[in-house]
């Protein structure tokens, strides 16, 4: 019944392949629930840099604009690692990100039931599952802050600059003592309080905020133990509230947990209900063109996409069911095969969930 317009970044590697079992799947969610999406295609990343010698063009923002919501696959790629650093792909994605205002990035982590196999932890660790919530700040921090080169005490030296305002921190913070609410009600900020600034200034604010939210339970935790403990004990995190840069490094980490990098998905959103949608993945140069990538972390994003921007609740479930389904028939990708399952290519994986939709 509505109509949703959909702005698709496809960008470079798998991420063509991916976003089109993801479209798939959208277009199957339509013809079940009578919605329309309309998809208007646009260029970031190298593929744009090939086609017009700019990463991230103005008439790809202008479709991202001008659009209801966004899908990205993923950009970059080894034949623009030598592009000079302010026009390499992946500042494509950093500029949609700021542009768009999207500051907020939801990473969730979940093992399912029949993917207990691929966790690479001891059974007992993960009994009875794992449901982690990863809210990573998207548009501040080392990734945005002043970089360069200058003369310092050896010789030439680069820096990298880590900033963070107390109005960055505090609505990435509310965001994620609001998805607390939802959930377990336990927020865990992970940071290097023992040395950054950048970090006390994160607890400052958090602790500030706790008594906004007398319900949750916060907890603070070095970034250093927090990569340990997800690996020695990742159940006793709810919600794990991070800075850009560390919060980049803990999904990948909590996603090779649920089994594959290739399952999670991810929401980057704003102060509204426009985000970007995408896998957390890169675009993988290693299996791109050969119908191996798993295209699940891309589908479960445009599952985000109809709960978080068009608030679709039961397409969205739709969506997660027919992944669990699946996953339940034994259907794999080779990222998570094993003996006795049946393996698949990304097309065939892609149809096989549009198929239980
Ligand atoms: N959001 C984005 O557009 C991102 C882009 N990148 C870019 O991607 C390029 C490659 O980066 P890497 O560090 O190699 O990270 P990557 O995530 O692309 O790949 C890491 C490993 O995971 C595997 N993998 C990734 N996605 C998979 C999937 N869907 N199914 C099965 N296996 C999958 C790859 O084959 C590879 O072995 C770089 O240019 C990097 O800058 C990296 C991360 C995110
Ligand atoms: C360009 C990078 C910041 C992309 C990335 O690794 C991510 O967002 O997960
Ligand atoms: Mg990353």
């Amino acid at each position: 019944m509505g109509e949703y317009k959909i702005a698709v970044i496809q960008g470079d590697g798998i991420g063509p392949e991916v976003t089109q079992e993801a479209i798939g799947v959208l277009k199957a969610v339509g013809a079940k629930f009578s919605h329309t999406f309309t998809f208007e295609y646009a260029l970031a990343g190298g593929c744009a840099i090939d086609a017009c010698g700019q990463c991230l063009p103005a008439e790809t923002l202008a479709a991202c604009k001008g659009a209801d919501s966004v899908m990205l696959g993923a950009v970059g790629g080894p034949k623009w690692d030598s592009v000079p650093n302010a026009q390499r792909p992946e500042k494509a994605l950093l500029g949609l990100r700021s542009e768009l205002g999207l500051f907020s990035n939801l990473r969730p982590a979940k093992i399912y039931d029949a993917l207990a196999d691929a966790c690479p932890l001891k059974a007992e660790i993960v009994a009875g599952g794992l449901d982690i919530l990863i809210v990573r700040e998207l548009t501040g921090g080392i990734y945005f802050g002043e970089r360069g080169y200058r003369k310092g005490k050896y010789g030439v030296e680069a820096f990298d600059v880590e900033a963070y305002s107390e109005v960055e921190i505090r609505r990435i913070l509310k965001n994620a003592f609001e998805v607390a609410m939802q959930r377990d009600r336990k927020v865990c900020c992970v940071d290097k309080a023992n040395v950054l600034e950048t970090s006390r200034l994160w607890r400052k604010v958090a602790e500030e905020m706790k008594s906004v939210y007398p319900l949750v339970s916060l907890s603070f935790m070095y970034v250093d133990n927090a990569a340990m403990q997800l690996v020695r004990n990742p159940k006793q995190f709810d919600v794990m509230v991070t800075s850009n840069m560390f919060g980049d490094i803990l999904s990948d980490e909590a996603s090779m947990i649920t089994g594959s990098i290739g399952l999670l998905p991810s929401a980057s959103l704003g102060d509204g209900t426009f985000g970007m949608y995408e896998p957390i993945h890169g675009s993988a140069p290693d299996i791109a063109g050969q119908n191996k990538a798993n295209p699940i972390a891309a589908i479960l994003s445009v599952g985000m996409m109809l709960k978080y921007s068009f608030h679709l609740e039961k397409e969205a479930e739709a969506i997660e069911n027919a992944v669990k389904m699946v996953l339940e028939q034994g259907m794999r990708t080779p990222d998570i095969y094993s003996d006795g399952t049946t393996l698949l290519g990304t097309k065939e994986m892609g149809k096989a969930i549009v198929e239980c939709i």
